[in-house]
């Protein structure tokens, strides 16, 4: 169901790290296959946005080591990670408000592109109008994708918020990471949008053999969609698996499900 190969996209290998005297993770480890849907679940305070955190570059680990397509990327710098195909999301939507949608993805392609800036100068022109086009459709088949080929011109900032992180997601695939780190995807979304969000991430895994990770409070969409669960509780994992054996998991229904 998988095809994790045997190299993930991700691997988090026995991070944690510490505020002071509190301890926000605690030797927690995770693995994410290519095509493959990971859900992270646990109650407030878990240590949920703390593993995306130490995952994209935003903060260090005390010990413990971060893996990205097979490279050790522990000291990169959360650009660096950002560069080499690894995309976050964040529970605050971040859309540029004042550039239409289909301009938000394709500042999204220049910002990653290896052919924008000084290269470009010294590309020849038709070099450089075929990377336009190439770029435009893309963007163009990920508004496609994430239900927003109806708004494509109008500005961002007037999107109503499920649109908004529709269009998060867009911009956060167009340039086909090869991880991709959701921070409460549905939330905002009606049944449609999640209905949309769901057919999203199992095409962009499918299609770009990306793995996904979604921190969600919606264990329902988790439970649905995701290959595998992680379940944190006061920084530690207490249980991972499949959706069937995180759901039976004693310890998970005490501390968690209820
Ligand atoms: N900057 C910080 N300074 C001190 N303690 C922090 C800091 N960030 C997180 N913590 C603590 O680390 C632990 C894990 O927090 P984290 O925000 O990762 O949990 P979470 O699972 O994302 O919670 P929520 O579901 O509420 O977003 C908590 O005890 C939290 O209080």
């Amino acid at each position: 169901m998988t095809g994790t190969g045997a190299r993930p996209a991700l691997r988090v290998t026995d991070v944690t790290v510490r505020f002071g005297g509190v301890v926000g993770l605690d030797g927690v480890s995770l693995d994410v296959g290519r095509d493959e849907v990971v859900g992270v679940i646990g109650p407030n305070g878990a240590g949920k946005t703390t593993l995306f955190d130490v995952t994209s570059g935003l903060r260090s680990p005390a010990s413990g080591r971060v893996w990205l397509d097979g490279a050790d990327v522990t000291r990169r710098s959360a650009t660096w990670r950002a560069r080499h195909g690894l995309r976050r999301t964040f529970q605050r939507q971040q859309v540029f408000g004042e550039l239409t949608v289909l301009d938000n993805l394709l500042a999204a392609q220049e910002w990653r592109g290896r052919t924008g800036g000084i290269a470009a100068d010294v590309l020849g022109l038709s070099r450089r109008l075929a990377v336009a086009r190439a770029r435009r459709r893309r963007a163009e088949e990920m508004l496609d994708l994430c239900g927003l080929a109806g708004s494509r011109d109008a500005y961002a900032a007037t999107l109503p918020i499920g649109q908004a992180r529709l269009l998060e997601l867009a911009r956060a695939v167009v340039d086909r990471p090869t991880v991709l780190l959701l921070d409460e995807p549905t939330s905002g979304l009606g049944d449609a949008g999640s209905a949309v969000l769901a057919e999203a991430i199992t095409r962009i895994r499918r299609e770009q053999g990306c793995g996904v990770v979604l921190v969600e409070h919606d264990v329902p969409f988790v439970m649905r969609h995701c290959h595998r669960v992680v379940v944190l509780n006061l920084g530690r994992v207490i249980a991972a698996g499949t959706p069937d054996e995180v759901r039976a998991d004693r310890l998970v229904r005490e501390a968690y499900l209820g």
